[in-house]
């Protein structure tokens, strides 16, 4: 884990970001502050929208999918393709687990703002605060819930992986940076992948409509795994759908499509793109491990979904690259490795159809390693 986190840390010594660390007592407010307030065509978004997201009866929503059903794969294919997000249940993680890491996430953000600030991400670094920064503000309970929170995210991780790849034909011998290393004892492991563990809280706002809690992105990783704990805010964009809201479900675990299982797929599985919205009542956490491949590694559109009527799509870039090219250019990166024109409609939809300024985000978020 240390190996990982320090190489995705280098991506930022390249691409510093000077965000404020000067977050108002959110807890307090009584009106949104301008600063936090979206332009009117955002509003107008929020509006447009509405009416499909949350008409009644409407059971458009994303997959729910069991994992120990014996046709999950191919169910994973079919939500990969038209959603490029599901929800997994059976997966394995204990409920105790995912109520142990959202405890501690909320007693971390319940903390004196003077407190948070100590742990203030460094401009050029990728973690909110590394383990030892973080080791005086914590119960030893925090440290083993995040290892072992960890632990569990990454086998399945690697065995989602496996399943979105299988759905595409594409086996373990065909990943040749998944291959048995010298350390792994020759299990399935992908070796070296890398992962971000990231915890979101969007403390509740006096005008919601008017605020955003994370602004709509695709993540840039293979998948990610989402624990939303029970508060709804997570909307995925869906074609002919606009935002759909992804319900929260008891012990489930929401799995999002990445910019490189996009570029990994050659489109056929696009990169979901999702925002959060905030709630006048109810503030919300959620834990995000965002999971790739090892950081040095090239990805490009694998052999076995191209072909003469299906010519690559992206060029190869490693997730060290993709990190530097979405510093630089957000919801564009995609476009940026593109090679050429998309074919259809499908791949015309694009990732920057939502391009919004994303630096007043209504949430803090830390990442821990
Ligand atoms: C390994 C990653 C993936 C990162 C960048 C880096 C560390 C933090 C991740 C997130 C987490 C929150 C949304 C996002 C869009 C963000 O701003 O930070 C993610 C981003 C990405 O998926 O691009
Ligand atoms: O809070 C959520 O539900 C989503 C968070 C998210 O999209 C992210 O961390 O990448
Ligand atoms: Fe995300």
């Amino acid at each position: 884990m240390h190996t990982m986190l320090s190489s995705i840390s280098d991506v930022y010594k390249s691409h510093p970001l000077f965000l404020h660390h000067k977050n108002p007592d959110l807890h307090s407010l009584q009106e949104l502050p301008d600063s936090y307030a979206w332009a009117p065509s955002l509003e107008d978004s929020h509006h447009h929208h509405h009416g499909h997201t949350l008409s009644p009866g409407d059971d458009v929503v994303p997959p729910v999918i069991d994992l120990e059903d014996p046709n999950a794969c191919v169910l994973i294919g079919h939500a990969c393709k038209t959603w490029g997000v599901f929800q997994v249940v059976n997966h394995g993680v204990p409920g105790r687990l995912l109520d142990d890491v959202e405890f501690a996430g909320k007693s971390l953000f319940s903390l004196p703002p003077q407190q948070k600030l100590k742990a203030a991400r460094s401009p050029d670094g990728a973690a909110g605060y590394g383990i030892a920064r973080i080791s005086s503000f914590f119960s030893k309970l925090m440290c083993d819930v995040v290892v072992e929170y960890e632990e569990a995210m990454k086998a399945l991780a690697e065995k989602l992986t496996w399943l979105v790849l299988a759905s595409l034909g594409i086996s373990k011998q065909d990943i040749q940076w998944a291959a048995a290393g010298p350390n792994n004892n020759g299990q399935d492991n992908l070796k070296d992948a890398s992962a971000v563990l990231q915890l979101n809280f969007y403390p509740t706002c006096p005008d919601p409509e008017r605020a955003m809690g994370l602004a709509a992105h695709t993540d840039s990783t293979l998948l990610t795994i989402l624990y939303q704990s029970a508060i709804s805010g997570l909307q995925v964009s869906k074609e002919g759908a606009g935002w759909v809201t992804v319900p929260p479900i008891p012990g489930g675990l929401v799995i999002n499509m990445g910019d490189l299982m996009h570029i990994l797929s050659n489109g056929l599985y696009p990169s979901v793109t999702h925002r959060v919205m905030v709630n006048r009542t109810q503030q919300r956490l959620s834990v995000a491990y965002l999971y790739g491949p090892p950081t040095s590694v090239l990805i490009s559109p694998h052999p076995k979904v191209v072909g003469p009527s299906r010519p690559a799509l992206y060029r190869a870039v490693t997730w060290h690259e993709y990190l530097g090219t979405k510093a630089k250019h957000f919801n564009k990166a995609l476009s940026c490795v593109q090679l050429c024109a998309p074919q259809n409609a499908m791949f015309a939809e694009g990732n920057d159809n939502h391009k919004n300024d994303n630096s007043n985000n209504n949430n803090n978020s830390v990442q821990v390693g």
